[in-house]
């Protein structure tokens, strides 16, 4: 089942000698379950890709279509709900309210749309990420990966479309990046998950089910699934 579909997605920033091309004509697709990495050098690209098909900015031309959404139709108030509902965001800095516990942190999303807690499920997130023991935590008192772990919790919990992870081993030392993109190859298995994370290491994206290289703002290498 197709999950994300860019076409011919363009992005230029500024304008005549000062016209930056960021997205120059991309196209590429997303399968439901699949882990994808996305990878190019410092200025390619990558992280006004991921804002694009995560709803945060506007394309130049083209569109993004999520789970049958074509995003850029939506007006300001859909796109917000349809963030919340179908997007879950991992970015480098963890971005963790330190005056909620984990558990608090981790349901958040769930609360502020108003929906029950799925408990089964959220416990299931919670111990596959080894948090268990973490819940009544604070996250200033947890080291980088286990604050990168709630994070990921916090994105799965309310069940999104996609998780869309920009740099999301950015903070943390190699062993521990090597853990975290693990278990978040584990929870797309698991969970038939469609994740898709931003990479500038070549180790992490080899973890993926499928690296989409990009170079100057175009995609060189892996726009659909084999
Ligand atoms: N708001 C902006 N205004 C003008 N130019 C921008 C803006 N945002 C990005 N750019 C330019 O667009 C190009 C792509 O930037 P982008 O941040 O997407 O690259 P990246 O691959 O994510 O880089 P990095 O790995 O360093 O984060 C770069 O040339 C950048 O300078």
């Amino acid at each position: 089942m197709l999950m994300v579909q860019a076409k011919n997605l363009k992005k230029y920033y500024g304008k005549d000698e000062n016209l930056v091309k960021a997205l120059d004509g991309i196209d590429f697709e997303v399968q439901k379950g699949e882990f994808v990495s996305i990878v190019g050098t410092s200025g390619s690209g990558k992280s006004t890709l991921l804002h694009m098909i995560g709803g945060l900015d506007m394309a130049s031309e083209g569109s993004v279509n999520i789970s049958g959404n074509d995003i850029f139709k939506l007006n300001d108030d859909e796109l917000t709900i349809f963030r919340r509902r179908e997007i879950g965001f991992v970015f480098q800095q963890f971005n963790l309210i330190p005056i909620l516990n984990v558990y608090e942190n981790i349901v958040l999303p769930i609360e502020l749309d108003g929906n029950k807690i799925d408990n089964e499920y959220v416990d299931t997130v919670i111990n596959t990420l080894g948090l268990k023991d973490k819940i009544n935590n604070l996250p200033n008192n947890l080291s980088g990966g286990q604050q990168q772990r709630v994070a990921i919790a916090r994105a799965l919990a309310t069940k999104p479309s996609i998780i869309l992870a920009d740099e999301p081993t950015g903070n943390l030392d190699s062993k521990t990046s090597q853990d975290v993109v693990g278990l978040l190859k584990t929870m797309s298995e698991r969970f038939d998950q469609t994740i898709v994370i931003i990479t500038h290491n070549e180790e992490i994206a080899q973890m993926s089910d499928r690296i989409i290289r990009i170079e100057d703002g175009k995609i060189v290498s892996g726009a659909v699934s084999k």
